[in-house]
């Protein structure tokens, strides 16, 4: 398949890929990942084998909820809470209390509900922490009905109508890599999913450049939160995130907080497409030429992780990482439609 038109993901035809190629270079930045020399291939990509299914990789004998990723398993709306006029967090609770969700860093899972007499199903990335017991929360952006739109989206305001212990139906994990921990990102090979037990291919990294817009933020946040919060995670990251406006920035609280505590390994850039008059952050829309100053320069330690909507991934974000210099195999593509 072409690298740059990304890989089809195995159940539902979610489309992820890898993509872009060639040379090139950044400028200025906050965070600066690449101040050491660079070094012709410093943590070269190792081929290991499969790191197997669901929680192996990091769960270390705790009970998982995922055990492999078909089998559907009910889990409990508990509550939501407003995070932007459309965003909201929503928590539901497992089953077992003494389990965890068995979802690993940068993967996610798929509800199913019959909705209207047919069965749909769409994913959604997991945003609480991977080793939390007993709930797991979903950052969820509700499609409501608009001019353009009169009928708005149908999972997402299906969601938004759950009442308090009504049960939905998930499974997983699904995805094509996942952030192991310190630097690492662990990639099936081939295009083929980690949770069949397909060869995977382990790279180290000392820096992300993340690339997002709107609800895209989800998986960059569980990975950014995961680096963060381990004391042994030296990893730094690059976030440039692009919103409708101000008041629809997604998290901001979260990831204002991460760059004050952690300002030494994370900056975020906020672009707006409609910045508010006194608004400080950077006017939109998001360019290839924005990309190429902002992310770090591309080197075989660095990766470019990008996600959003497949019209700003397509034509913007592969573009922009493209020109700014990062190899396929550094590049990381969640594929939003
Ligand atoms: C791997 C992956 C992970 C994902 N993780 C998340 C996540 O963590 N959180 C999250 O919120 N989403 C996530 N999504 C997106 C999610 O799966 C759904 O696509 C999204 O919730 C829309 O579904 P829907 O049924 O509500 O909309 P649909 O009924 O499928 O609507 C289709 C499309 O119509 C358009 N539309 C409808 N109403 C409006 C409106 N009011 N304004 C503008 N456009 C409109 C949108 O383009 C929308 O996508 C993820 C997607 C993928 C592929």
């Amino acid at each position: 398949m072409d690298a740059k038109t990304g890989i089809a993901s195995a159940a539902l035809g979610v489309v992820v890929g890898v993509a872009i190629a060639t040379l090139a270079a950044t400028s200025l930045r906050k965070l600066r990942c690449n101040e050491k020399k660079k070094v012709k291939q410093p943590c070269a990509s190792v081929q290991k084998p499969s790191p197997s299914t669901a929680c192996s990789s990091f769960a270390e004998g705790k009970k998982c909820l995922l055990k492999d990723p078909t089998t559907k398993h009910e889990i409990r709306f508990v509550k939501k809470k407003a995070l932007t006029p459309d965003t909201k967090v929503f928590r539901f609770k497992l089953p077992n209390s003494d389990e965890i969700l068995g979802c690993p860093v940068g993967k996610y899972v798929i509800f199913t509900a019959i909705i209207d007499g047919q069965v749909r199903t769409r994913p959604y990335t997991p945003i609480s922490q991977v080793t939390e017991k007993g709930y797991v929360e979903f950052v969820i952006k509700i499609y409501y009905p608009n001019a353009d739109f009169p009928r708005g989206g149908i999972f997402s305001q299906y969601l938004d109508s759950l009442k308090k212990d009504d049960l939905v139906s998930i499974n997983g994990p699904q995805g094509m890599f996942e952030y192991g921990g310190e630097g690492r990102v662990i990639a099936a090979v081939s295009g083929e999913s980690s949770s069949t037990g397909q060869k995977m291919r382990e790279t180290r990294y000392s820096c992300l450049g993340m690339v997002t817009g709107g609800s895209g933020i989800t998986p960059m946040y569980q990975i950014i939160k995961a680096v963060l919060t381990n004391p042994k995670d030296t990893t730094k990251i690059v976030l440039l995130y692009t919103s409708r406006d101000d008041k629809n920035i997604i998290l901001k609280r979260e990831l204002d907080t991460f760059q004050e505590r952690y300002d030494d390994r994370f900056t975020v850039h906020y672009v707006v497409n409609n910045a508010a008059k006194d608004s400080t952050l950077i006017e939109g829309p998001i360019t290839e030429d924005l990309i190429k100053e902002k992310m770090p320069a591309a080197a075989d330690d660095v990766a470019a992780f990008i996600s959003g909507p497949p019209e700003m991934v397509n034509f913007v974000c592969v573009p922009g990482i493209d020109g700014a210099g990062y190899h396929q195999d550094h590049t990381y593509i969640f594929w939003y439609r």
